[in-house]
This record gives C-alpha cells, sequence and structure tokens, in this order.
C-alpha cells in the first residue's frame, strides 16, 4: 500500500510537499472533525480528539519480519493506528462520523495492544520463573543421578566439512563493547543460530534472519533418542572436527554432569537477566545519520528544546543520551563518561558533571569522553512526550555523525540490545553517502526495520524528485523499510520546529548555540522547567526560515510542523511496537530455546532411567536367587566341610591306632627275618630283633602316614569339588602338596622305645608258664618238669635214653646219681632254654617293647599326631571354600545392594524426567502460545483484510 504512494519510478507527478505526495492517504494529514447537529462538541469528544490528535499509539507488536517481493508483504503495519478509512466491517454508532469512529478504534486498539503486551510480559515473566525452578530442579538431580547427554552423529559430509560456529542470537547482558567490536562480523555475516544462548562472542542477530538461516543448515542424522541440538544446555567443550555429542559420548557421566551443571547455572543466570529486561521499561532510540545532516536539530526538535549543540560544521564527537531528568533526581545535567569507565550515575569517579549549557563543550571535538548522559525535564504532555511518554521511559541517543571511523563504532551501537530503534537521519539535499548505505544494509540485518528521517526538507527546491530518488535508495538498502515507507520514511524540516533554550531564560532567550535558525526562542520564566511549547512563533524560537516572507512563511512553517508531527506520532508508534518485540522477543526465544532443550534432555534421560531401570531389575532377578542360595551354600557347605574334616581324622585316628595295636601285638609272630647266629651271640641277636621290631612298628607308622595321606587327598578333593560346584569359576584352588604331609622324622618315638637287653630275656619264664597254663591246670613244677621232660624228650633223644637208663638202674643207682642228675637236668635245661632263644627271645621282647610302647602311649600318640596333621591340612582348603563363600557371598550381596540403589535411583529419575517432558513441553506450548507477532485479538478485525499479520 505505501509502495503505491511512493512509485519509485516517479510516475507520480512531483508534489511540492510531502503531504501532497501522499494522495491515497488521508491517514498523513491530521483527521478533520465534523460536528453533527447545532450543539457544541461534547466535553466527552473535546477530550476524545484531544487525545487522538496525540495518541500514545502502543502499537500491535511487530509482525512477521518476512518480505516477499510480490508484494504480499507480512511486515510491520502501521494500519493499527493510521488514519485509514474504517473498513465496512467495523461497527460504527449511528450518526458518528468515520473519522471519529476511528479514532475510538485506535484508542481502543491503544489500549488493547498495552494489555495485550502487559499479558504477554507477565505470560513470559511466569515462564521464567517456572522455567528457573526446572532448572534448579535439574542441577539437583543432575548431582544426584548425573544426566545423559543425547548422541548426536553427523552425517559424513558434515564431518568433512566442519560446520561453521553458531554464534547465538542473543548477547550476554553486560558484555562490554570492545567485546562486541571483536564479534561483529560484517556483511555478509556468518552463519548463525536462531537459538539464543550464553555463548562466549555472540553477537546479537534478529530471530527471522536467524530462522531463515536455519532452515539452510545441513540436515543432522542423528539417534532416535533426540532430534534436537541443544543450543542453550549445551556443553562448552571444543575438538577440532568433532561434535559435542561426540566429544561427549567419550567422556564420563559425572564429567558430563558437571559441565552441564555449568550450562544450568549459566541458564539460570541468563533467565534472571531476562526477567530483568522485560520488567524494565525503558527503551532507546539510537538517532544516527551523515555527518551535518541534522541530528542533533531533530533531537532538539523532538525534545522541543534547544538540548544538543548544533553546528553548520560537524560538531557532534560522542554519543549524547538524552534521558528524562526523573532518573537523575529531576536534576538537569551532563554527565560526561570517562573513557573506559562503565556509567554508574551513582559513582561519580565514572564521569564528571556539566551544566546543560556546558554541553557544546563535551559534545564537541572531545577526546577524554566517550559518551554523555543528559538528563532534561521534558517539556511536552505525556501525550506529546516520545521521553516522557506515560508507558515506556525512552531515551534519544545522538551519535556522531558517520564516517569512517565512527561508522563501526555506531553499527555496534545500533546492535545492543536495549536499541528498540534506530533513526537514521539523512539530508535532503546530499541522499545516502557510502558510510550511511554500509549502515543502513548491515543494520537493516540487524534491526529488519529503520526509521529514516530525511531532514532539511527546506531547501529542496524539487521535493517530488527528491522524495522519489531517496525512496529509490530505501527501496534497495532496506526493503522492508520501503515497504512501509509512508510510515517509516519522513521528509521533515527539524530547524523549521520551535524549540525552547536548553536553559529557560524567559521569552526570547535561546540559551543554546544557534544553529541556522532564527534564534528567536523562548522558554519557561524562572528556575523550573521550561513550559510546553507551542505553534506560536512569538514565543518559541524555531530553527526556521529568515528569509520568508511572513504569511507563506507561516503556511509552510506550519505546514512543517504537521509534517513533524506526523513524523512524532509515527515515531511514539514504531518505538511501543518495537519495544514489545525487542523486549519479549528475546525472553520468548530464549525460553522455547531452553524449554526445548530441557524436554529433549529430559525425554533422553528418562527414556535411559527407564531402559536402567529394566536392567537393573533383570539382574536384580538373576542376583537375588544367587544371593540366596550363595547364603545358604555357606552355611550347609560349611557343615559339610566340617563334617568331611571330622569323619576323615577320626577315621584316620581309629585306622592308624589298629594298625599300630596290630604292629605291635603281632610283631613277634612275623618273620623278622633276622638269622640266629647261635649262643655266642645271643645278645647281638636279641639287640637286631629288637630293631627288626622297632622298624616294622615304624613301617606301620609309615602304613598309616600313607593311609592318611591318600585319605587327606580324597578329602582334599571333597572340598574342592564342594567349591567348585558352588563356587564355580571363582573357586580359587589352593595348590595342595600331600608329599609334604608328616615330614617330621617319625621313627623320633621309636627311639624312646630304647631298653637294655637283659639276660633274663633269654629266659622265657613267663612264655614257658603262659604256655604250660594253656596245656593243664598242674602244679608248676610238674608241669615245668613235665614240659622240660618232654621237650627234652621230644628234643633231645638222648636225655630221654638217659631217663630210662634210670629206670633199668634201679632206686639205689638212682638216688646215688640223684645229684648228678640234678646237675645234668640244671644242664640240660639251661641248654634247652638257651637253644630255644629264637623262640622265646621274640615274644619276650615283644612283650618288653609293647609295654615300654603303652607306657609311651604310643599308639595313641602317633594316631592322634597323624589325625592332627591330617585336620590341619585340611583346614587349608576348608577356610579356603569358606573363605571364597563368604566373598561370593559378601559380593553378591554388595552387586544386589549397589543394584538395589540404582533401582531406586532410576525409579526416583525416570519419575523425575518423565515429570520434565511434561513441564517443559507444557512451558513450550504456553511460551509457543504468547503471540509477539499478531496484533490483539479483536483488533484483528478492524482491518483490512491482508493487512494484518
Ligand atoms: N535548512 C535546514 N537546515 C538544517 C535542518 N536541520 C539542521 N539544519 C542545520 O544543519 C546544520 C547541522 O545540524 P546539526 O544538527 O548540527 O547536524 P548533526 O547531524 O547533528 O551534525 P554532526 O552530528 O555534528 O555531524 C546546522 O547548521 C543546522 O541548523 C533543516 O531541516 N533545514
Amino acid at each position: 500500500m505505501s509502495q503505491d504512494c511512493y512509485p519509485v519510478d516517479g510516475s507520480e507527478g512531483g508534489s511540492s510537499s510531502r503531504s501532497t505526495s501522499h494522495p491515497s492517504h488521508p491517514s498523513h494529514r491530521r483527521p478533520h472533525y465534523m460536528t453533527v447537529g447545532s450543539g457544541a462538541t461534547s466535553a466527552s469528544a473535546a477530550a476524545l480528539i484531544s487525545t487522538l490528535d496525540h495518541d500514545s499509539g502502543y502499537g500491535g507488536s511487530m509482525a512477521d519480519e518476512s518480505y516477499s517481493n510480490d508484494g504480499s508483504s507480512k511486515g510491520w503495519h502501521p494500519g493499527l493506528t493510521a488514519d485509514l478509512p474504517t473498513p465496512a466491517h467495523t461497527p460504527t454508532l449511528p450518526g458518528e462520523s468515520t473519522p471519529a469512529s476511528e479514532n475510538e478504534r485506535r484508542i481502543l486498539a491503544s489500549h488493547i495492544h498495552q494489555s495485550y503486551y502487559n499479558r504477554n510480559r507477565a505470560a513470559l515473566g511466569r515462564q521464567i520463573a517456572r522455567t528457573i525452578e526446572l532448572l534448579h530442579g535439574l542441577q539437583q538431580t543432575n548431582s544426584t543421578w548425573p544426566a545423559q547427554y543425547p548422541a548426536v552423529r553427523e552425517p559424513q559430509n558434515a564431518r568433512q566439512e566442519p560446520r561453521p560456529g553458531f554464534p547465538h542470537t542473543q548477547s550476554t547482558a553486560g558484555e562490554d563493547l570492545q567485546r562486541q567490536v571483536d564479534n561483529v562480523p560484517l556483511r555478509p555475516g556468518a552463519p548463525r543460530r536462531a537459538a539464543t544462548s550464553l555463548g562466549e562472542g555472540s553477537t546479537a542477530e534478529s530471530s527471522t534472519a536467524a530462522e531463515s538461516r536455519n532452515s539452510q543448515e545441513p540436515e543432522r542424522l542423528i539417534t532416535p533418542q533426540s532430534a534436537h541440538e541443544f543450543s542453550v544446555l549445551k556443553l562448552h567443550m571444543n575438538v577440532q572436527g568433532f561434535t559435542q555429542a561426540e566429544i561427549a559420548h567419550s567422556m564420563k557421566r559425572e564429567s558430563i554432569a558437571s559441565l552441564l551443571d555449568g550450562s544450568i547455572r549459566h541458564s539460570i543466570r541468563h533467565l534472571l537477566l531476562l526477567r530483568d529486561r522485560i520488567e524494565d521499561t525503558s527503551s532507546k532510540v539510537l538517532v544516527t545519520g551523515d555527518l551535518n545532516a541534522g541530528k542533533s536539530t531533530f533531537c532538539n526538535a523532538l525534545l522541543r528544546r534547544k538540548i544538543l549543540p548544533e553546528d553548520q560544521q560537524p560538531c557532534t564527537s560522542i554519543f549524547c543520551e538524552v534521558l528524562d531528568a526523573k532518573e537523575n533526581g529531576n536534576l538537569e545535567e551532563a554527565h560526561a563518561v570517562h573513557k573506559d569507565a562503565i556509567y554508574d550515575r551513582n559513582n561519580e569517579s565514572t564521569y564528571d558533571v556539566y551544566s546543560l549549557q556546558d554541553l557544546e563543550k563535551v559534545v564537541t571535538d572531545n577526546e577524554s569522553y566517550t559518551q554523555c548522559k543528559v538528563y532534561v525535564k521534558d517539556i511536552r504532555t505525556i501525550d506529546e512526550s516520545l521521553l516522557n511518554n506515560g508507558v515506556v521511559d525512552i531515551s534519544i541517543i545522538d551519535a556522531p555523525g558517520l564516517n569512517s571511523d565512527s561508522l563501526k563504532t555506531t553499527a555496534i551501537f545500533a546492535r545492543q540490545e536495549e536499541i528498540d530503534v534506530v533513526v537514521f537521519v539523512v539530508s535532503a539535499a546530499n541522499h545516502f553517502t557510502l558510510s550511511a548505505k554500509e549502515f543502513i544494509w548491515n543494520a537493516a540485518h540487524e534491526k529488519a526495520y529503520i526509521f529514516i528521517v530525511v531532514n532539511g526538507f527546506d531547501n529542496i527546491r524539487d521535493k517530488a524528485r527528491c522524495e522519489r530518488m531517496i525512496l529509490e535508495q530505501v527501496a534497495h538498502l532496506s526493503p522492508r523499510t520501503f515497504k512501509e515507507s509512508s510510515e517509516l520514511v519522513h521528509f521533515v524540516s527539524s530547524n523549521a520546529i520551535p524549540v525552547a533554550p536548553a536553559i529557560g531564560n524567559g521569552p526570547g532567550g535561546d540559551g543554546g548555540g544557534g544553529g541556522g535558525g532564527s534564534g528567536s526562542s523562548s522558554g519557561p520564566p524562572g528556575d523550573g522547567p521550561p513550559s510546553p511549547p507551542n505553534d506560536d512563533e512569538e514565543l518559541l524560537g524555531k530553527h526556521g526560515e529568515p528569509g520568508s516572507p511572513p504569511d507563506k512563511g507561516k503556511g509552510k512553517d506550519k505546514e512543517k510542523l504537521q509534517d513533524f508531527e506526523q513524523l512524532e506520532q509515527s515515531l511514539r508508534r514504531f518505538v511501543l511496537e518495537k519495544r514489545a518485540r525487542s523486549k519479549l522477543a528475546p525472553a520468548k526465544t530464549y525460553l522455547l530455546n531452553v524449554l526445548t532443550d530441557l524436554e529433549s534432555l529430559a525425554i533422553v534421560n528418562r527414556d535411559v532411567a527407564q531402559s536402567e531401570l529394566d536392567r537393573v531389575a533383570q539382574e536384580l532377578s538373576e542376583i537375588e536367587p544367587a544371593y540366596e542360595k550363595s547364603k545358604k551354600a555357606r552355611a550347609e557347605v560349611s557343615d559339610d566341610v566340617d563334617k568331611t574334616i571330622e569323619e576323615t581324622c577320626s577315621d584316620i585316628y581309629r585306622n592308624t591306632r589298629t594298625i599300630l595295636n596290630n604292629a605291635i601285638s603281632q610283631v613277634a609272630e612275623i618273620d623278622l627275618g633276622v638269622p640266629y647266629p647261635g649262643l655266642m651271640s645271643a645278645y647281638q641277636y636279641a639287640e637286631d630283633i629288637k630293631a627288626a621290631m622297632l622298624d616294622q612298628i615304624s613301617s606301620a607308622v609309615t602304613i598309616c602316614e600313607d593311609k592318611a595321606k591318600s585319605q587327606t587327598i580324597n578329602s582334599v578333593n571333597t572340598i574342592k569339588s564342594l567349591g567348585v560346584l558352588h563356587l564355580g569359576d571363582e573357586y580359587n584352588d589352593l595348590n595342595f602338596n600331600s608329599e609334604r604331609m608328616f615330614t617330621k622324622r617319625r621313627d623320633l618315638l621309636a627311639r624312646q622305645v630304647d631298653f637294655d637287653i637283659e639276660f633274663a630275656d633269654f629266659f622265657d619264664l613267663g612264655g614257658l608258664w603262659e604256655r604250660q597254663e594253656k596245656v593243664a591246670g598242674t602244679g608248676m613244677a610238674l608241669t615245668v618238669a613235665s614240659v622240660v621232660g618232654g621237650r627234652m624228650v621230644g628234643g633231645f633223644g638222648y636225655v630221654d635214653g638217659v631217663l630210662g637208663a634210670a629206670r633199668v638202674m634201679g632206686t639205689q643207682n638212682i638216688r646215688r646219681m640223684i645229684i648228678p642228675g640234678i646237675i645234668a637236668t640244671v644242664i640240660l635245661a639251661t641248654a634247652y632254654t638257651l637253644h630255644s632263644i629264637p623262640h622265646t627271645l621274640p615274644p619276650r621282647l615283644s612283650r618288653r617293647i609293647a609295654t615300654t610302647l603303652s607306657s609311651l602311649d604310643y599308639t595313641h600318640t602317633n594316631s592322634a599326631r597323624i589325625s592332627t596333621e591330617v585336620r590341619k591340612i585340611l583346614r587349608y582348603p576348608a577356610e579356603n571354600l569358606r573363605a571364597g563363600l563368604q566373598q561370593s557371598v559378601q559380593q553378591l550381596g554388595e552387586k544386589r545392594e549397589e543394584r538395589v540403589k540404582v533401582k531406586r535411583e532410576s525409579e526416583v529419575a525416570r519419575k523425575y524426567f518423565g515429570n520434565l517432558v511434561r513441564e517443559s513441553s507444557e512451558g513450550k506450548s504456553r511460551v509457543e502460545d504468547v503471540d509477539l507477532e499478531g496484533p490483539a485479538p479483536g483488533v484483528a478485525g478492524g482491518f483490512e483484510e491482508g493487512t494484518l499479520v
């Protein structure tokens, strides 16, 4: 629509004034009011008219900033408050004129938009608080249950060509100017993500620009876990050629958790800053433009006071921010901020104080300061004033004229997030210089729309041609601005606006340095704030045209004033509308990003928690029975082992005892293999017999030990098989060598059985007695005699022969022979006894040995020794098995404990992340519902189709 009014091909006939160049736009004229009927205008109607004339114009938020060449722009539209004919469907009260209803609608729209803005702001504020809570919750959970970071896989081609860095759309609040200087990309900017973040070195970018770039990003292959690359909760890691996800994948979970914790903390801090920002009602308007284009004059005209120095030569060397004096305790003064200092109004070391009259000294050719804060009392009403408009604290920044030196600094200044609007002042006579074009080109990317003031229009003779040429250039530099040129491009003469002096000194006094104007200015008397100016040039000075004839001049001045007022209306609307977007959009974008990140993280971690839960449950289902079985086995096996040891030892004891007893008792009966060497070596024979017997007994001990060894081996094997049965591979077998058993000299005891052979040992009377008793119960002597005799007879035939001879000889002869007979008998008996030594000695010795061994408790001692050693030996594998079983029980118990703990934690984490998925998703929906793009509901109906977004 506006382009129709300003055909760039110049087809439209030139007109001498701006107003005539908008024939199809009655909106560019002050509305005319018609009184119906004969009565006077009612008070309310008068109030309404007055309000409408100074419409506070809270515009709708910015529309979609996309621009298409087919003319279907969906960009910002002034229709909301533009003075358009009321559409047919807009209700019109009977008898009411169209302009009046239109004005009512404008007021209504204005209020609806303000409440719409407030509602959006409150909704975002609430969501910021909720999101901070969510982040705190995540931080806490992350400290107990380290969160997982989702794996994202890059495609091959993306790997070959490392992705460019993605600076974030929103710079961190508080970044210093220099840092921004370093990071500002010159045209064309590097691709940047739409996401807002706390990334270092970030530079601001309009979300629309970022959106369009986003679509060009290479498609990434990602795991099904997450279809979202993190933009806010990203881990700050950097390894050339690797993505975050790849690095994260190779890191320990705890390390990731700690990096994530850092990101969460950053995010919370940033959200707090955003909350401050949306609560902050102030807005900044940066006025920039070519050298000497009339920027200071324009600012003064807006303020209706000659605050800033104007000069025919370039004079503004620093940024001058004009603020309401209310922010400085209602004191009008200038604070010149020291170079390299961060301005703090409460810290006078950061600035020098100047009076407003001395401002020129500070502003012109200054080397000590980079910027200056100028506090002024606004002399206009809240309906007129831009500074003090009752809605938002606006400050105006007069920038130094653009040249190659200042271009970059000003561009950076314009980028700052608190700059809501850039007003570009261009000289109507000089058009856009190279610096101007460069600046607008860059700024158009950032701000989408630039408010353009074509100043010094009074100097132009062929105004239509000038307009056409300027608009042609605007169309190239910022098509979106061109599309809305009726609202955004204004042709004015700032020096024609009546202004009060900087310091009130009564009518006619011009306190400021004179520009090219007539110099007749007036201000409020006394020290108080200057009174509002009016159109009366008698009272107010103006930058004016001194040579104009009075009548014609008056008419032209009025026209200029009207054009300027038109500009002011548009500027107010623009600032207020832009504010809605520039203040709320970053919060909305950041919230969406952080909530999307939270949702992705929560989905991944909920799934991880679930799978961990499944895994642990599965493991527990295996561990629990194994643990119980292991406990049972520990008790049972311990009993079994005890039993095995006990049985083995008792058995060995018993066996040993039996074997040794037998050996001792039967040692006399076995052939010891010792030959009888004859009477002469009887003693030696006895010694040999004794030794052989002891050896025999020792051999029996050895046999017992060998038997014990093999029994021990069996028992060790039994224990081992129990271990293998219950511990499996975990059974730690001991090296058992049976050869090392019973290595103590076993004949020690036998040696103790040492006794001397006695003569009596050769006469086994006891043996004889025993044998006799076995034969009959006769008297001993007879028995002895008969036995001896019998044996003698049996044994020695010649003795029998002698006795037989005695009988033949008769008793007398016998009596005579008795003595010699007895002697002979004794001799014979002795001879017999000695002769029977090989038979009598072993039993005799055996008995003596048995007696001695018995006195030593030899059998028991050896049996006990052997069984004790076996017990000792068996104790090792037994203890080893017990320890293994105990360890197995302990390990399983610990495993079980750990799994139970993981299970408990995973359950909590699953529940937590499940809730987080829901809450972040709901939060996202709530934020998405905050519509910063379209007009308020109900207002939309009042516009022509296609003019709304
Ligand atoms: N004829 C005419 N002269 C103007 C207009 N606006 C400003 N001037 C004059 O242009 C000269 C420069 O004005 P300034 O306001 O100082 O210009 P500036 O852009 O602030 O200058 P620097 O910031 O120093 O580059 C002064 O002499 C003004 O009187 C205008 O609309 N018409």
